[in-house]
């Protein structure tokens, strides 16, 4: 550890910000306001509404089978923040990681009662050390799973730790390092651009959880509180301010101009201390076009790109704040939104019966991300100053219990391309129905060969059913007469058949249930007469 070129950093980088537009300068509080120009990373300028000529359009029908639900854990990723003095540890790629604890914890700290007792964490996705960059740490977590928003699976990735770990630095970035914000819009309309066959609308919320406040940092008035309402099983804002985003560029400057409306102060532990919890919300709706059926109705996915960059639990001790004051309260609702983050996370792993997401507004926010539908990246970042060495322990402890929340991830489809699929599924079933009647009727029984029969009914020799033990045996109880000679296919071995009797044997069981009824009711018994006389 350490022998990487990054150094600890000892004065604090200047954010990736500002907007020039940006109407922070109430909500930040302590730190000068700097304007610098938008970041960028390498720009591909593609316009976020594609509309491709019919001739280019591929063929895509309507799905006609329920989208696929994966279960999938919740990814951990452990980052580790560079610091000049460092705990004895020993990271094993590319998952695993041991810490020895010091002697003492650290000023402030209480004397280490498990001496020399190393404590190993092994169920993480990924641990990455202190010589990682942003962009390498882009390419090993987000970049892999992006391309899954654009068949409408909901990603999220969100970074927790405590104050001064390095969160904002992973999510955020700097002018010449940019975090996972920006890489993931460039790389999302990066791929956005290699799709000809689809019309893409992206739209951007951003929101910021202070205290128990939600606001909206892309309205004017950032600082009005919105309402939760729970609907479909998720949380929703009430009336926040969607923008429209065409580009990279414009999704990069109003992300910018949002953040930089997110209150931060300076503590003992961190400069720029982050004072509320940010989500960032990309809406990406995906239609396609058929180019086969100009009638087809088109298909539309409609997936969530979240960023998460929590604020940081801390001591208020440390951080040189007193209780009192404004970022002393700040920072007592911060762990307080922490812990019910935390307790969730716990309930996953020892009472999964009541997970209490409506303990606070953080975790009734982030509820599709713990144990909902989203393929959610967990990054886990810490700092190896001795110092911290109780507050590194808990963040892993609590990264360890999240890697074994299970998320259901569907590809989400608006309601329209469900009515449809669903009815395409049943033009599709009743077909086969009425096939496999027909192939039962006594009309076409009459015509099927004997060695169609034999091949339908997988036996050596045909016999006539009712003179078949094996057809008594199986025959229930109280059948009618009509139907009791007919060998109950789920008992016979599925062979290759003639294309005349190609039939789902499940499907005829089923079929058998509805031919018994109907002779029931019409008192009808031709078919078993018929049967013995062409045999
Ligand atoms: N991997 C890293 N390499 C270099 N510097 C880093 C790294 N991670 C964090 N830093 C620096 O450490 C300081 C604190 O980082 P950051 O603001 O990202 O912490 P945070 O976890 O977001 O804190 P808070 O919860 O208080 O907002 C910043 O000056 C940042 O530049």
């Amino acid at each position: 550890m350490g022998a990487c070129t990054s150094k600890p950093p000892t004065e604090p980088q200047a954010p990736l910000q500002l907007h020039p537009d940006l109407d922070s300068a109430s909500r930040v509080m302590n730190i000068p306001v700097k304007v610098k120009e938008p970041n960028r990373i390498p720009e591909t300028p593609v316009p976020a509404v594609i509309t491709t000529p019919a001739k280019q359009i591929n063929t895509t029908p309507v799905p006609t089978e329920a989208p696929e639900e994966s279960l999938e854990s919740i990814q951990v990723i452990v980052r580790i923040r560079p610091s000049e003095k460092q705990l004895s540890v020993v990271i094993k790629p590319p998952n695993s990681i041991t810490i020895t604890p010091p002697e003492r914890a650290g000023p402030g700290n209480s004397p280490n009662p498990t001496k020399d007792a190393a404590i190993d964490y092994n169920n993480f996705d990924r641990v990455m050390d202190d010589c990682t960059t942003n962009e390498e740490f882009f390419n090993v977590t987000l970049s892999k799973v992006l391309h899954r928003c654009l068949s409408g699976e909901n990603v999220t990735v969100m970074a927790y730790g405590q104050t001064g770990s390095g969160k904002t630095h992973t999510m955020v970035g700097y002018n010449e390092d940019p975090g996972l914000l920006s890489r993931g819009v460039s790389k999302l309309f990066n791929l956005l651009s290699e799709k000809l066959d689809v019309t893409v609308t992206i739209t951007l919320t951003v929101l910021e959880i202070y205290g128990e406040e939600v606001h909206d940092l892309l309205a004017a008035n950032s600082q009005a509180p919105i309402r939760l309402v729970e609907q479909n099983g998720s949380t929703t804002p009430v009336g926040v301010m969607e923008c429209a985003v065409t580009s990279e560029i414009a999704a990069n400057d109003a992300v910018t101009a949002a953040i930089a409306k997110r209150t931060v102060a300076s503590t003992n532990m961190n400069a720029t201390s982050s004072r509320s919890h940010v989500i960032v919300n990309f809406n990406i709706v995906t239609t396609t076009h058929s180019a086969a059926n100009s009638t087809a109705p088109p298909t539309r996915k409609i997936a969530n790109l979240a960023f998460v960059d929590l604020a940081g639990s801390e001591r208020i001790g440390k951080t040189g704040t007193k209780h009192s004051s404004q970022t002393g309260k700040e920072g007592v609702q911060i762990n307080m939104g922490l812990l019910s983050l935390s307790k969730v996370i716990k309930a996953f792993n020892e009472s999964p019966n009541h997970i209490p997401y409506r303990d606070s507004k953080l975790t009734r926010v982030l509820k599709q991300s713990f144990g909902g539908n989203a393929v959610t990246l967990f990054v886990s970042n810490i700092t190896l100053d001795p110092c911290n060495y109780h507050e590194t322990l808990s963040t892993l402890r609590y990264s360890s219990m999240a890697s074994n929340v299970v998320n259901k991830v569907v590809k989400n489809e608006d309601e329209v391309t469900k009515l449809h699929r669903q009815f395409a599924e049943l033009k599709v079933l009743s077909k086969k129905m009425a096939r496999d009647l027909d192939v039962l009727s006594p009309r076409r029984l009459k015509h099927v060969k004997k060695e169609e029969l034999k091949a339908l009914l997988g036996t050596g020799s045909v016999r006539s059913p009712a003179r078949s033990p094996r057809a008594r045996k199986l025959s229930p109880p109280k059948t009618p007469k009509s139907t009791k000679n007919l060998v109950d296919p789920s008992k016979s071995p599925k062979k290759s058949m003639s294309p005349l009797v190609e039939v789902d044997m499940n499907a005829v069981k089923v079929d058998l249930q509805i031919l018994n009824k109907m002779n029931e009711m019409n008192e009808q018994l031709p078919i078993t007469r018929n049967e013995r006389a062409d045999m």
